[in-house]
């Protein structure tokens, strides 16, 4: 950087010293704190940001959102340039940048790195950074701080794009990147005509949205998605969805409402009750990247029964699995391209729904928890299906299949209802899905659209869909201990290597139940250590995640020496 360069960096760093014995890490989605910590970091991300963009030479995305986490926390996270994640190999950068204790510091890491990378700064890339954010109160002021990070780098362009869910964000970068037209009314058209266009090729002897099945009822979460997802409702024929705990209704985000908390304590929402037995019921989480479905039981006294992000994966996976089907036993697809199909997990799926998907002889893999690594694996398939058991995911098309099934479906006009064989037909749904599902990241409104044009399409009840398989029994919990960074684990997180002995203490609780299989790992988001257990009854699931979560608590907790 020039002197010039250097000067403005400096000054402006100067108005954002960073809190005093706070360390901040990039975490499993980007870095979470109590907001009143966060107005040098997002100002240092916001630099980050402009240096990726130098880098990459594309539009690069900043998104304030701290998700799941309580209302008073906030967040910021990348949008690279694909529209996904930030790249792994910049995580350090950014650890470095958030925690360097001076202005003095902070210039100096970012000469090392900006020559380390090889980034020219000669203003020879017009440096644009999407900023986005979710409706927690502390974001205005957020932004304004990553607007001041961006434009450090001289010449730097911070476009403000308001208050979006955070998938819309990635789906804009991305679409910026590959020349595609990309306002917020875009991806709703996107989403809806994709959508028209799969209800358009449901089978004719299946009722499609007759007036029986057609309401849906969706938790905001009290935060973004409700609002977005009323303006997309506005653009669909058919189905009908009522927002319960939007933003504008007062309700605090997160409160006792929202997918987290669904998922996590299999209760029902605020605002939701006996009146909603027989509806098919979905919870969003605060920027709108996950959604479950539940169904609210006769005479519920407050339990749901949960449709996780890993019966929506199978949901997504039988249909495309029939797709693939019909595409293939045509004699006149035979050199279609054949799809590689991979699903990826983590070890907070239900044990059922493995089994499950590896008896319909999908290819199942696992990493380690936080999209980033399942999205990553994803991208090694023709079809990647990807879901968190708590509802975040996606499907991911490689360009190559996409373009095997364009050259197929290139003939066929769908306007004058005009169409082709069963596997032609099928070229065209898998088209329309690779369109609606979003290709950057999970989207809780793609995904919704996405399952309840599946279930039409199948003629299925919500309730059919959930006896697709039985859920063994399982338990969360959270512990709070001194330090969840001394918790070091392997195998893709489900083996502890360090506490010593904590494994071994583990294993002998697990063996206690026939199907009983319990792991913990530090959360990337939140100050604790998880414990997932599962077991054959919810009352050994129950014992055993309290077993050790006690077992955390001795080896790592506030008393242990
Ligand atoms: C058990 C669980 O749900 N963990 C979530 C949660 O991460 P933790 O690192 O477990 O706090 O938030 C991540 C970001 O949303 C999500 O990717 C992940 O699956
Ligand atoms: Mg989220």
């Amino acid at each position: 950087m020039n002197e010039e360069q250097q000067c403005l960096l400096l000054s402006s760093a100067s108005h954002f010293w960073p809190p005093k014995g706070v360390k901040l890490s990039y975490g499993t989605a980007g870095f979470r704190a109590d907001a009143s910590l966060l107005q040098s970091t997002v100002y240092r991300v916001g630099i980050l940001a402009a240096l990726r963009s130098l880098k990459t030479r594309s539009v690069i995305g900043l998104m304030i959102t701290a998700s799941h986490n309580k209302v008073s926390d906030n967040g910021v996270k990348i949008a690279d340039a694909s529209g996904g994640m930030l790249s792994q190999h910049w995580e350090p950068f950014a650890d470095a940048l958030a925690n360097a204790p001076s202005p003095q510091h902070l210039l100096l890491l970012i000469n090392e790195f900006v020559e380390k990378e090889g980034i020219s700064v000669d203003g020879d890339w017009q440096v644009e950074v999407l900023l986005g954010r979710d409706t927690r109160p502390s974001g205005d002021a957020l932004l304004q701080a990553a607007k001041q990070g961006v434009t450090s780098i001289v010449g730097a362009v911070a476009t403000d794009m308001g208050i979006l869910t955070t998938p819309q964000l990635h789906w804009m970068v991305r679409a910026r990147n590959k020349g595609m037209k990309a306002s917020e009314q875009d991806y709703f058209e996107q989403l809806s005509s994709s959508f028209r266009c799969l209800v358009d090729l449901i089978p004719a002897e299946k009722c499609k949205f007759d007036g029986v099945n057609d309401k849906v009822v969706v938790d905001g979460a009290n935060g973004v998605g409700g609002v977005k997802l009323k303006d997309l409702g506005k653009l669909l024929n058919g189905l009908i969805i009522e927002v319960r705990n939007s933003s504008e209704d007062g309700g605090v985000l997160n409160d006792g409402v929202g997918a987290d908390y669904v998922q996590k304590e299999k209760v029902l929402p605020n605002n939701f009750g006996s009146k909603d037995t027989g509806i098919r019921c979905v919870s969003l989480d605060g920027d709108a990247d996950r959604l479950v479905y539940f169904i609210v039981p006769p005479k519920s006294s407050g339990r749901i029964d949960l449709v996780d992000g890993d019966k929506i994966l199978s949901l997504f996976a039988l249909f495309i699995r029939e797709q693939l089907s019909f595409l293939n036993e045509k004699e006149d697809m035979k050199n279609c391209h054949q799809a590689h199909v991979g699903v990826i997990q983590t070890a907070y799926a239900n044990g059922a729904s493995t089994n499950y998907l590896k008896l319909l002889g999908l290819e199942v893999n696992f990493t380690p928890t936080g999209v980033k690594y399942l999205h990553e694996k994803a991208t090694e398939f023709d079809i990647g299906i990807y879901f968190e058991a708590n509802g975040h995911g996606t499907v991911l098309f490689s360009e190559s299949f996409i373009e095997s099934l364009e050259a197929r479906t290139n003939e066929i006009s769908l306007g004058s209802k005009v169409l082709g064989s069963e596997g032609e037909k099928a070229a065209l749904r898998l088209l329309a899905l690779s369109k609606l599902i979003n290709q950057a990241v999970g989207d809780a409104l793609s995904g919704l659209l996405l399952v309840e044009v599946i279930l039409q399409h199948m003629g299925w009840s919500i309730n059919k869909w959930n006896e697709l398989y039985h859920d063994l029994p399982s338990k969360q919990l959270k512990v709070k201990v001194a330090d969840r960074t001394a918790v070091v684990t392997t195998n893709a997180e489900t083996v502890v290597v360090s506490p010593p002995g904590l494994q071994e203490a583990i294993n002998e609780e697990t063996a206690k139940d026939p199907q009983g299989r319990c792991f913990v790992r530090p959360s990337g988001t939140e100050d604790v250590v998880r414990v997932y257990a599962e077991a054959s009854t919810q009352e050994a699931a129950d014992t055993l995640a309290n077993c050790v979560a006690k077992l955390v608590d001795q080896f790592l907790g506030f008393n242990s020496s």
